[in-house]
């Protein structure tokens, strides 16, 4: 799905789109969009007059109004052809999503017993088995085994990820395929609502809705054209009252060039676009709300480990405390972690590895493992014979010796800080009353992470760094990464609370998450993006899913999210303005047609009233289509405040909005002049 995402527009889209333009031209169609609708009826008129002269018209303007007619039919067609073409790259992708989602059959287990059954069958909460070579039938989560998935149909990454029951990597799509091992899911969504149909249904634009702020432009170019459509309307009366002679196709042609057009045309196109280009960046958007939201953004809630750091933090030296022996502290620092699957417990055992190290294995036999929590910011392993190891964030652990009536040895926190002044995370080990000394956990911060906070806060965007770890590694990362702001042992809830601080300050705050955890912050969240990795909770709470699940990726979402509503912005800034050298060219014409002698109005020196009203519509037509190169990738971007990206554009496509179509006409009225 990747290669053709990523392809730009192709023969068969553009084909497509030709033939839907004229799909498009059905009325009911039409409906939706009343600038345009306005068009079309207007277009009808003319035709009519144009076939039927007897009945509307004279005899010796059938060739005027029927080039009035074909260029109103061609505006009509640019504008579909704009919207069909933002649409067709999302069908074309909806189609090999489709190809994707083959019935398959389906392992169900009822009783301790395998029953196979069509894949469409099977409902939520029913229990499948899934191993090696074969096709996950649905979406769920894990609950038992590990297995490699490859889920290159979705997401378009061939190297297959691990998945497995419990933590945050447990959820599984439909479609994807288990490459090694075995697996049971628990099937988590019913038929027509797995993450496939929902991407079909997003990408192809079935459930595409108008967005809020499109809702308030339309309203806006409706009562626009409203208004000049009384305007014409009262013009033709008032002319014959004072005995000009005012045609109908000229009316018609009048109204047309006056109301909004160049928008009326593009708008659903710019909309569909700015979702599209989410699409190709590998993240879905469960709205094109969500997307304009980003847009708006005010505030950026980052964690630390795997956003702004790789996240594979690694142990990297046991440091001993208190005079206790490095060998027995490595020891102890592998019992805790022993069952731990997060890549800090892992990385310990390896540590031990490659440092020739061992631990008596048979302590972790009959004892009961303690899975690492984000509450208690602690992991470890209860012993059979009762002792029980811990290895944790410093003040959690020294908090839990002391507990039980232990003592803190003297040089833990020198030499606790001394790590994380480094930036590092050090976790302390002990095994009851006793602390046996530290993990330097390394982690490095990504490259350019300082030149992407620098560009957001030049976009006006604060940026606030929320980690569970130490204040002052947190201050440390904050530093070296450049974040405006940092919380530091934060819980999850305390995540929420950031959030609707911000809010109730009139803020539109975004966050990136995967953990079933962060679940409600990501809900709370103006826009909440999860990472497809992540727990199906996460992934339901956003409104937006990152495929390639690089949390900082949030950072381009929110820049293409400024694109669209700034493209929005300029192009009705520039039809509206476009619309003044049209009545320069229009109105003169037609008086001029009615009374020669007030030729002294036509200021712009056009040919002929008939080559200037025909040049102005011309000009109308084809600024859609010359447009839409500019609606489909946005508008350029650089990161700088709203009010000085206002000024600027209302500037540039303000200004540009009134030249251009002087210049334009004047130049097509020189080619249509020669003709008539
Ligand atoms: N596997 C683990 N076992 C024991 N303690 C851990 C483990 N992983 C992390 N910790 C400790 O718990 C703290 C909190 O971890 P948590 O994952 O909640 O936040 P974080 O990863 O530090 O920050 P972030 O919110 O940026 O991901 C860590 O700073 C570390 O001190
Ligand atoms: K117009
Ligand atoms: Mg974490």
């Amino acid at each position: 799905m990747n290669s053709n995402r990523k392809s730009m527009l192709t023969g068969p889209i553009v084909k497509n789109a030709l033939k839907d333009s004229f799909i498009k031209l059905n009325p009911v169609t039409m409906m939706k969009n009343p600038v345009m609708f306005v068009v079309e009826a207007g277009t009808a008129v003319v035709l009519l007059m144009t076939v039927l002269p007897g009945y509307f018209g004279t005899q010796e303007q059938i060739g005027f109004n029927f080039t009035v007619f074909v260029i109103l039919l061609l505006t009509l067609l640019f504008a579909n052809f704009a919207e069909a073409l933002a649409e067709g790259r999302g069908k074309a992708q909806a189609d090999s999503l489709k190809k994707t989602k083959k019935e398959i059959t389906a392992n169900l287990l009822v009783n301790g017993t395998i029953k196979q059954i069509p894949s469409t069958d099977l409902r939520k909460g029913d229990i499948v088995i899934v191993a090696q070579g074969e096709m996950i039938p649905g979406d769920g989560e894990v609950i038992e085994g590990l297995a490699s998935v490859d889920e290159s149909a979705i997401t378009g990454e061939s190297a297959p990820v691990i998945k497995e029951a419990g933590g945050d990597f447990s959820s599984v799509t439909g479609g994807t395929r288990v490459v090694s091992d075995r697996i049971q899911i628990r099937i988590t969504s019913d038929p027509g609502e797995s993450f496939i149909d929902r991407m079909i249904s997003l990408v192809e634009g079935a459930k595409r809705q108008k967005t809020p702020n499109e809702i308030a432009l339309n309203t806006l170019l409706t009562s626009l054209t409203l208004i000049f459509l009384i305007v014409v309307v009262t013009l033709a009366p008032l002319a014959r009252f004072l005995e000009i002679n005012l045609e109908i196709p000229v009316l018609i042609a009048l109204l047309v060039c006056l109301i909004p057009t160049t928008i009326g045309g593009l708008l659903s196109a710019i909309g569909i676009a700015g979702m599209d280009r989410v699409t190709q960046f590998n993240v879905l958007a469960m709205s094109g709300k969500a997307v304009e939201a980003a847009g708006d953004i005010n505030t950026m809630i980052l964690d630390k480990t795997g956003t702004i750091t790789f996240g594979n933090r690694m142990a990297s030296r046991f440091i001993p405390v208190g005079g206790e022996q490095e060998a027995e502290l490595a020891a102890w620092a592998a019992v805790s972690s022993v069952k731990d699957e997060t890549p800090e417990g892992r990385s310990v055992l390896e540590l031990l590895k490659k440092q020739g190290m061992t631990y008596p294995e048979s302590l972790g036999d009959n004892g009961t493992f303690i899975e690492f929590k984000a509450e208690t910011r602690m992991s470890g392993f209860d012993l059979a014979d009762g002792r029980k190891v811990r290895k944790g964030a410093v003040d959690a652990v020294k908090k839990w010796v002391e507990a039980a009536g232990g003592t803190v040895p003297g040089d833990l926190d020198d030499k606790g800080n001394t790590i994380a002044k480094e930036g590092g995370t050090p976790l302390a080990v002990a095994v009851d009353g006793r602390i046996f000394g530290l993990i330097y956990l390394k982690d490095t911060v990504k490259p350019g992470m300082r030149e992407r906070f620098e560009q957001l806060r030049s976009m006006g965007i604060k940026t606030v760094m929320c980690t569970g770890d130490n204040p002052l590694t947190a201050a440390t990362i904050a530093r070296e990464a450049g974040v405006d702001d940092f919380i530091a042992e934060s819980k999850p809830e305390d995540k929420i609370a950031v959030i609707r601080k911000e809010q109730n300050e009139g803020k539109l705050v975004a966050m990136t998450g995967d953990g079933t955890n962060d679940a409600p912050a990501l809900a709370q969240a103006d826009v909440g993006l999860a990472m497809n990795s992540g727990t199906i909770a996460a992934k339901e709470a956003a409104n937006m899913v990152d495929l390639d699940s690089d949390p900082s990726k949030i950072i381009e979402v929110v820049a293409i999210g400024k694109q669209l509503l700034m493209t929005r912005g300029a192009l009705t800034t520039f039809s509206i303005a476009n619309d003044v050298a049209k009545y320069f060219a229009i109105i003169p014409a037609m008086f001029t047609l009615a009374i020669p002698q007030m030729e002294a109005l036509n200021v712009m020196r056009l040919g002929s009233p008939m080559s200037a009203i025909l040049s102005a519509l011309i000009f109308n037509a084809i600024i859609i289509p010359i447009l839409i190169p500019l609606a489909m990738k946005g508008v350029a971007y650089k990161p700088m405040s709203s009010t000085r990206l206002l000024s600027r554009n209302i500037f540039v496509y303000g200004l540009g909005g009134v030249v251009v179509p002087f210049v334009g006409i004047k130049i097509i009225d020189l080619i249509v002049h020669t003709w008539i």
